[in-house]
């Protein structure tokens, strides 16, 4: 069974891909992991020293390689974003779910952690501005869509399983 998750910064792709996948029995893979480990330098340090452009080539590449690899991944951020990954993902058959949280508990679930250059650049109102802008562009990607505000991960995984399980057998390979 594979899938992939997109959504915003803290929308939890990170927290419920681990859970999908463990409830799957399959493998999990977090994109920015891949890109830490393929630079070996962490995310903050990729911005600081070579730039979000250089970033964004490396994501590209990354991403190419895990739709190669079975099991659950979890995308960065701005992954289905940029227009070369959206159409990666338009092309590959895996299922693209959307996890989505209001403004609100985006920021209380991302304010205090440096983790993320994204968040330490800009103040709130230039992140949920970024957030509101990329909105059509998860919209476009996603075959499926989750309001996580209310759930916790576990709920959100089990959901995510239980769609899975419906789709056709072409989907679930
Ligand atoms: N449904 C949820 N309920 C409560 N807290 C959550 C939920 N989902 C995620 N979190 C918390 O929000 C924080 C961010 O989650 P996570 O790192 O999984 O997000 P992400 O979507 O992978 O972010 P990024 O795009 O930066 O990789 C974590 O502290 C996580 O525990
Ligand atoms: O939303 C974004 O553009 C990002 C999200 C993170 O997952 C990382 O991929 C990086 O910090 C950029
Ligand atoms: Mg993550």
């Amino acid at each position: 069974m594979r899938a992939i998750l997109i959504g915003f910064m803290g929308s939890g792709k990170t927290t419920v891909g681990r859970l999908l996948a463990a409830g799957l029995a399959t493998k999990h893979a977090d994109l920015d992991d891949l890109i830490v480990q393929r630079a070996g330098r962490s995310i903050t340090t990729i911005f600081a020293e070579q730039g979000e452009g250089y970033f964004r080539q490396l994501e590209h590449q990354t991403l190419l390689q895990a739709l190669e690899t079975p099991g659950i991944l979890s995308t960065g951020g701005g992954t289905p974003t940029i227009a070369m990954n959206a159409i990666s993902l338009k092309q590959s058959t895996v299922p693209v779910i959307w996890l989505t949280a209001s403004d609100q508990t985006t920021i209380n679930r991302v304010k205090n952690d440096t983790s993320r250059p994204l968040v330490n650049e800009l103040d709130t109102g230039a992140l949920i501005a970024l957030k509101q802008r990329r909105q059509a562009l998860y919209a476009a990607a996603a075959d499926l869509t989750i309001a996580t505000d209310q759930l916790t991960p576990q709920q959100i995984a089990r959901q995510i399983q239980q769609w899975l399980n419906q789709q056709p057998v072409a989907l679930q390979a």
